[in-house]
């Protein structure tokens, strides 16, 4: 049984249809790169999955270990198990790193956790999230976070973004890394590189998705700009 199972999963905002009838599953212990071009719904569906409170299902079914989580709050969700790295991290601000490391009670060692991703932890443990951190350094705690509270579920949303070039194969590697401790990863991503590193990838175009396979396979169809549902006709995709 996967990990997670999206079934069905319509999603309109007034007459517009920004999912439709989307299927997807993510088995345990993989990373699957979610990819697609700007505006066709990733960040959308991982605020359905994970429980944003301004987003739900106008119909269709998300089951997390088999269960429907359709109707549990973000917080219900978390106690579950599912996190997410925010493509822009905004939450818990005015907390210290500290604190914000062991919000799940993590008997991981924290300096480790922040050394891992390339922060001193002398300088940064007792730092507050706030407004003077960068948003590389924001990101960098947020990654820190999911070594230290091994999540089941973690949604990384454009996890290299805002992250020096020469930084991010160490990313890369706390990625791994996260795999490594058990948690399953769903990665979104425009990058080649960084979907490179997944075991599975899906392609979402015009509201569903329209292929799952190797990274590889789904990296290349991506570069065709070749739709296998609409020849181009709603998302852009010129017919081959
Ligand atoms: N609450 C909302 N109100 C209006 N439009 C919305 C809302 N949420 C999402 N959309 C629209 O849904 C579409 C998908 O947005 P989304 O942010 O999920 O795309 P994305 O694939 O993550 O894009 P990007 O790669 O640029 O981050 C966009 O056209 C966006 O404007």
């Amino acid at each position: 049984m996967p990990l997670l199972q999206i079934r069905h999963a319509d999603f309109l905002v007034g007459q517009k249809k920004i999912l439709d009838d989307l299927n997807f599953a993510l088995e345990e212990g993989d990373v699957h790169a979610l990819i697609g071009t700007n505006g066709t719904g990733k960040s959308t569906l991982a605020r359905l999955i994970i429980g944003n409170e301004d987003y739900s299902l106008s119909s269709g079914q998300i089951l997390f270990d088999g269960q429907d989580i359709g109707q549990r709050s973000l917080y219900q969700r978390a106690q579950a198990g599912m996190t997410m790295v925010w493509q822009e991290p905004a939450l818990f601000e005015g907390i210290s790193v500290r604190d914000y490391l062991s919000l799940g009670h993590s008997l991981a060692n924290l300096s480790d956790c922040l050394a891992q991703v390339g922060l001193a932890p002398d300088d940064y443990l007792d730092r507050l999230l706030d407004k003077s951190m960068s948003g590389g350094e924001r990101k960098r705690i947020e990654l820190a976070a999911m070594l230290a509270l091994r999540p089941r579920l973690c949604i990384l949303d454009e996890p290299v973004a805002g992250i020096d070039l020469i930084s991010i194969d160490n990313i890369l590697r706390v990625i791994n890394r996260i795999k490594q401790n058990g948690s399953s990863i769903l990665l979104i991503t425009h990058q080649e590189d960084v979907a490179g590193i997944a075991d599975q990838a899906s392609l979402l175009c015009g509201g569903k998705i329209i292929l799952t396979g190797s990274p590889d396979r789904v990296v290349s169809q991506y570069k065709s700009r070749h739709c296998l549902i609409c020849n181009g006709q709603e998302c852009g995709y010129a017919a081959a």
